[in-house]
């Protein structure tokens, strides 16, 4: 006999919910609910016999999971028979269903899961708040990756600081080591790395120092905090991985006692950005992206083929993220690590959006970047007010989604990017403020910019293959229309004609299988 068990805890409470609600949408004739008797903490329902009886458990277990689910986690169990016996008598039910009745349930049903299901998927958002979360949670936990300490890492040099975080590279110590550390052997300064003897073996991190003092820089670390754990669940190849974060227990070198630390891992020494700066970009990225070099002895082809990879990543990775119904906010180059796999790998949400759940979403907040910023400045309206608790957000979710097309936020940005990557002139900060300047005179309208710019321009790469590439690059970089759309969305760009035939994923899977890196 095989049971089916539906653990109904406070996170297994909407998975139950549905069944029973999809038991009543295919019509079921559920009799009469029974008073419920009070059930105590810990007790099992089994849930067996007609059919008729299971629906009412379901039907009566649901009502009462809805007020009650928090105290009462309990267990449904039934037999195989019963599930067939359950198929058979909900296809009677409906067939003795007058048309009209039954047309009803059809256009409900498919309206039904058109709404949980459609972005940002309210279906997959209960599932993975209450389910994949807390697992996540509990996994960590066994793997010790909940369980830093300050003297597990040694912090070396800094690689950044935004308004929030100062970020540095550093060390994680192998268990002996970091248990052997004894503080007071070098005072307060902290060790140094050269001070091991095998310390090039050691896997390296990156660490991020939550201000200390700095109004709101505890809460933009919990909510970066918020968003790798989200982005692990939900898109784990599109960026840096999150390992998790400890508070220091002393002070001592760059730890400060209470200050809250952030832990990745070193995906790659340099960003997009970084290769964006050198002269010989794209070339530069060949080896990284391809692991060789490309076949075309064309030069121009060879620039198009890994600008085009790049875009591809780059968008893809934006379309798994939207899928997800969260907005980066934040993108451009420098957000871009290329890890040694040639993969190129989004850092840095502090700034990002959850709209699914509404988190880390103020309405009068934009985006940290002008240079990236789209003409609307903001993900939704201004006027929209700040999010309801996350349960209400997660019901209106579609409807937001549906009627402000917030991913479309990151899609400028992606398209600045794109015609930075295609014109030397607009990699230099000097020729972007210009761009800047000059587009917004024209209107956001790419085809009226390109004849009046003073940029130093080269759209060669762009025009080839019968322009595809200025064709998306106008799509990318406009104003949204009246419906807040008329920008591509990720899944729509990655339709567009430039990505169709595919030559950079060709050379990249040929790169693959000829060659390990
Ligand atoms: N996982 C990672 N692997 C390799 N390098 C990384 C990683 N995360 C961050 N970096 C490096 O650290 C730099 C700063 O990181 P990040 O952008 O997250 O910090 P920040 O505080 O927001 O700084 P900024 O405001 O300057 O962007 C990046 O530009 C990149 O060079």
């Amino acid at each position: 006999m095989i049971e089916f068990i539906f653990p109904l805890s406070i996170g297994y409470g909407p998975t139950l919910r549905c069944f029973a609600s999809i038991g009543c949408i295919i019509g079921f004739k559920t009799p009469k609910i029974p008073k419920r008797k009070k059930r105590n903490p810990g007790e099992c329902v089994r849930v067996c016999g007609s059919s008729s009886r299971i629906v009412t458990e379901l039907v009566e277990s649901t009502m009462h999971s809805l007020t009650q689910l928090r105290e009462y986690p309990y267990l449904l169990s039934f037999d195989t028979g019963s599930l067939i016996q359950l198929g058979s008598t909900a296809i009677s039910s409906f067939a003795e269903l007058p048309d009209g009745e039954r047309w009803k349930i059809v256009s409900g049903s498919a309206f039904g899961w058109f709404y949980l299901t459609a972005r940002p998927g309210v279906l997959k958002g209960a599932l993975d708040s209450y389910v994949l979360a807390p697992l996540q949670f509990v996994v960590d936990g066994a793997l010790g990756r909940r369980n830093w300490k300050r003297t597990d890492f040694l912090v070396d040099e800094r690689l950044g600081e935004g308004s929030f975080g100062t970020v540095y590279a550093g060390f994680v110590l192998p268990r002996k080591l970091a248990t052997d550390q004894d503080d007071d052997e070098f005072g307060r300064r902290g060790r140094r790395i050269e001070e091991y003897k095998d310390y090039k073996s050691f896997d390296k991190v990156i660490l991020k120092k939550v201000k200390v003092g700095v109004q709101g820089a505890d809460e933009c670390g919990e909510m970066e905090e918020w968003f790798n754990y989200r982005m692990r669940r939900a898109a784990p190849d599109t960026c840096a991985k999150y390992l998790g974060s400890f508070r220091a227990d002393a002070t001592r070198g760059q730890f400060t006692q209470g200050g809250k630390w952030l832990v990745w891992k070193y995906e790659g020494d340099s960003t997009l950005l970084d290769f964006m700066k050198q002269r010989n970009f794209p070339e530069n990225l060949e080896m990284p992206l391809f692991g060789r070099t490309l076949k075309s002895k064309d030069q121009l082809q060879r620039h198009s083929l890994i600008i085009k990879q790049i875009m591809r990543q780059i968008i893809s990775s934006l379309n798994k993220m939207h899928a997800t119904g969260i907005v980066h906010r934040d993108v451009k180059p420098s957000n871009l690590v290329v890890t040694n796999k040639g993969k190129l790998k989004f850092i840095d949400f502090g700034a990002a959006t959850d709209l699914r759940v509404g988190k880390n979403f103020v309405p009068e907040r934009g985006m940290l970047d002008p240079d990236y910023c789209p003409p609307e400045l903001y993900v939704l309206p201004e006027e929209t007010p700040n999010p309801p608790p996350a349960p209400v957000a997660a019901a209106l979710s579609p409807f937001i989604w549906q009627f402000n097309s917030p991913d479309l936020f990151d899609m400028y940005s992606a398209g600045v990017i794109l015609l930075q990557m295609a014109c030397s002139g607009l990699r230099t900060p000097i020729g972007l403020q210009l761009f800047k300047k000059e587009i917004a005179e024209v209107g956001y309208d790419l085809k009226k910019w390109r004849g009046i710019t003073k940029v130093r321009t080269n759209f060669e790469v762009l025009d080839l293959d019968g322009g595809t590439g200025w064709d998306l690059v106008t799509k990318l970089i406009c104003e949204r229309g009246m419906l807040r759309r008329g920008r591509l969305s990720a899944a729509a760009a990655l339709r567009h004609p430039y990505f169709l035939l595919g030559r950079d994923q060709a050379a990249s899977v040929l790169s693959k299988l000829t060659l390990s890196r």
